[in-house]
């Protein structure tokens, strides 16, 4: 059994209401997507935008709920928990969203972001959450000395790397990982990239990891499944979609790759967590 099943998803928003409020017009932003991830695996969901990605994403999280099929995390069915267990699950599912500026608050310290998990899910006193909060700091290459910063006083690749150690607070199974380089500067992509890939080792973590830029994923995903309009259009090994794609649409991805990150550029995470390297 995977650690993820995922079975018939579809998705509808309503688009448009007539003057009565009654909806009138839909997207379908997801048909019949099923897929399964392992343990420690990391399965990459690419496709152009609109491609209905993050809505997979989030329906497995159940951050949106989804119109019609089951999603299955370590033997639990997800959609039909209740409230007080999905809550419990969540411990062991967490997200890492695209523009930490606005996953993070802009009022609360990297220690209150970092902790703030801890608060509500264990029963851990001040000074356990604080030395918690400093190791998992320490994991993600800035070390404890931001503790007491604000998120405007970091860099955009500080702020992702303090929202990776707030995914990692519960010691989650699963991340789903939503473009979570895409809004970084180009120099900081590959040491968050790298910094994620090496917590996967060394963690265990499976990642959902979506991404419109099949660039990014070569170093990082076991398997690709790829999307067009809402459907899943090819699924294999990374190495297969890379190589031998099946399918005219995955060929056209791979052809519009700009600027492969070289693999010359792709970090150790000891080198990243090193306290004299001053991450981005
Ligand atoms: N809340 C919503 N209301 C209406 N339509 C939505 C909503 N969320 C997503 N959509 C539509 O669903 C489709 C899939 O969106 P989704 O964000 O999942 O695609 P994506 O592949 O992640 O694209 P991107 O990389 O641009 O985020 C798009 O047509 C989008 O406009």
């Amino acid at each position: 059994m995977s650690l993820l099943e995922v079975a018939n998803l579809s998705k509808s928003f309503s688009t448009r209401r007539d003057f009565l409020g009654r909806r009138t017009g839909w997207t379908h932003a997801v048909h019949d997507v099923s897929f399964t991830l392992d343990a420690g695996e990391c399965l990459a969901v690419v496709g152009e935008s609109g491609a209905g990605k993050s809505t997979v994403g989030r329906m497995v999280l159940r951050l949106i709920e989804p119109d019609s099929g089951t999603v299955t995390f370590d033997g639990e069915n997800v959609l039909s928990a209740k409230p007080h267990r999905l809550r419990e699950m969540r411990r062991a599912m967490q997200m890492i969203f695209q523009d930490p500026h606005s996953s993070l608050d802009p009022r609360m310290t990297v220690a209150d972001a970092v902790t703030e998990p801890l608060i509500v899910h264990t029963d851990l006193d001040r000074t356990a959450r604080q030395r918690r909060a400093g190791e998992l700091l320490d994991k993600v290459g800035i070390g404890p000395r931001y503790l007491g910063r604000y998120p405007a006083e970091l860099s955009g690749g500080q702020l992702q790397r303090v929202a990776i150690a707030r995914a990692l607070t519960l010691d989650p199974k699963m991340i789903v990982c939503d473009e979570p380089v895409a809004a970084l500067d180009v120099s900081v992509r590959a040491q968050v990239l790298n910094l994620l890939r090496d917590l996967q080792e060394e963690l265990g973590l499976a990642y959902l990891f979506v991404c419109h830029d099949l660039a990014l994923i070569e170093v990082i995903a076991d398997r690709v499944l790829v999307m067009k309009s809402g459907e899943v259009v090819e699924t294999g090994f990374t190495t297969q979609i890379y190589s031998d794609p099946e399918e005219d649409y995955t060929r056209a991805l791979l052809a519009a790759i700009p600027d492969p990150i070289p693999r010359s550029r792709v970090f150790r995470a000891s080198s990243l967590s090193s306290p004299t390297r001053s991450p981005g």
